[in-house]
């Protein structure tokens, strides 16, 4: 174990040292001066490895069900404790149970509850961003950067299973790894029962309270997807790379199976097909998206969590530029200009689209890895100028106070302090009942950063669309 632990330590140090140079040009380009300094240190300090521990959907009336569901969630948690988890102090006490830290060396790939899919591998951060979406059973969300999934996982879990969520991701790769988080969690399939809409389509169309969880997977740019919740697919069938309503769990249960054969791909997509009822697209379409319109339809909720140059997260920018591809890091390809332009363009088109897609008084949840302004408020800030629906909703309903308000509050300056000493400070807060972030420069936007609350990086905004014909 120590000598792991040294392995990981001395790992942590070389990757480190390769990410300084590339972090810190970044930065300078950025143009802020204090963010260069935010995310220089944000690869310092080492974040702990969080996990969550998966939520089953409730069997209904099925008591004897349902206890056995507590039961196994009881036995992970004693498991997650016995393994070093702590629980995160500031969690709302809703999730207190449900997220927990790890030290940072904790392998959870080969650690068995992952592998059983009895836990995710989450940052709490994140869990964060989709608390603030507050997701509803029954609701109709769109996740318009979904992939690998987690926050789609955690979404469907707040809804109790029940509702519909369409999943968007513009990369097919991902999409076929998303897929797998969903089957391995088994989002989509509610209360164990297998959803057979392929005999009748329309059925599950209009989600009932209660009624299971309808989830796909749209391969598409989040920027101009407009397909509504309930409408048929506008877009082409293979498209769809996922759909609950026609997969195979129990078939994929009863074979073993991880990956599909050729056969089995063929039977899902001729299912998802059915489903897409094909038949309804065109005029019925056009009907639809206008009643929807005329109703003040779209979604209730929408997330974006927005591609970015992961500068919040050294794990993430680890990942993206590939644990030894330290000679693509060195020459410059990582974190450059040349791979980062048009972003700050992608975010802006995919929080437009988001929000055109978001019903009359819906939410939508904006967020980062990267603690670059120009990523975070400054995309905001432009929809909040080009649409005057929109409304900077600001997150307080975790009941926390904010680390940074208490210490402004008593004249300590916490405001906006670089000062390693008050980011020691602010962790012991975090043990105290205060929330390990600050609030970013547009006012009830949060901005989590590894140096001042063991978290990754992480920006969050919400936005509300006002209720038609109303100023609110
Ligand atoms: C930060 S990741 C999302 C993480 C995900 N929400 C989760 O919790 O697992 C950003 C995703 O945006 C996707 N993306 C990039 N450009 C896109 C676009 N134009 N439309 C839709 N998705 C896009 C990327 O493929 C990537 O999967």
């Amino acid at each position: 174990m120590v000598d792991a632990e040294n392995e990981f330590a001395r790992e942590q140090l070389r990757l480190r040292g390769l990410l300084q140079d590339h972090i810190a040009s970044f930065a300078r380009r950025d143009g802020n001066v204090d963010n260069s300094t935010r995310v220089v240190s944000a690869s310092d300090g080492v974040v702990p490895r969080y996990i969550r521990i998966r939520r089953m959907a409730s069997e209904g009336n099925n008591v004897g069900a349902n206890k056995n569901h507590e039961e196994e969630e009881h036995t992970v948690r004693e498991a997650v404790l016995a393994a070093g988890g702590r629980r995160v102090p500031w969690c709302p006490p809703y999730a207190s149970e449900s997220f927990y830290a790890l030290p940072p060396e904790f392998r959870i790939a080969q650690w068995p509850l992952y592998q059983q899919g009895k836990v995710y591998g989450m940052d709490v951060a994140s869990g964060v961003a989709v608390w603030a979406l507050g997701p509803r059973p029954g609701d109709n969300v769109l996740d318009l950067c979904c992939c690998p999934g987690l926050k789609l996982c955690m979404v469907a879990e707040q809804m109790h299973h029940t509702g519909t969520i369409t999943g968007v991701d513009i990369s097919r790769g991902r999409l076929t790894v998303c897929r797998q988080v969903l089957v391995k969690y088994q989002i989509g399939r509610a209360a164990g029962v297998l959803v057979s809409p392929c005999s009748s389509p329309s059925a599950s169309r209009s989600p009932s309270p209660g009624a299971p969880l309808w989830c796909r997977l749209i391969c598409a740019d989040g920027c101009c997807f407009e397909t509504e919740w309930d409408a048929a697919w506008a877009g082409r069938e293979e498209d769809v790379v996922f759909d609950s309503r026609a997969y195979d769990w129990q078939g994929m249960e009863a074979r073993g199976q991880k990956r599909m054969n050729r056969g089995t791909r063929r039977r899902e997509s001729l299912a998802l097909r059915r489903v897409l009822n094909p038949a309804e697209n065109g005029a019925g379409r056009e009907g639809r998206r206008e009643r929807a319109n005329e109703e003040g339809g779209g979604y209730d909720r929408v997330l974006v969590d927005a591609d970015c140059s992961h500068d919040g997260s050294t794990r993430h920018m680890l990942k993206v530029a590939g644990l030894d591809d330290s000679i693509r890091m060195r020459s410059g390809g990582f974190l450059s200009e040349e791979k980062l332009g048009g972003l700050e363009e992608l975010q802006r088109g995919l929080l437009r689209n988001a929000f055109r897609r978001l019903r009359p008084g819906g939410v939508l949840v904006y967020s980062t890895c990267s603690l670059s302004p120009r990523q975070n408020e400054d995309v905001v800030a432009h929809l909040l100028k080009e649409e005057a629906d929109a409304i900077l909703d600001p997150i307080l309903e975790l009941g926390l106070p904010l680390f940074s308000c208490e210490m402004e509050e008593k004249g300590e300056g916490g405001k906006r302090s670089d000062d390693n000493a008050q980011a020691n400070e602010s962790l012991h807060a975090c043990g105290r009942g205060y929330l390990p972030c600050r609030w970013g420069s547009l006012p009830g936007t949060l901005l989590f950063e590894p140096r001042f609350g063991e978290t990754s990086g992480l920006f969050i905004a919400r936005i509300k669309k006002k209720q038609l014909n109303s100023n609110v």
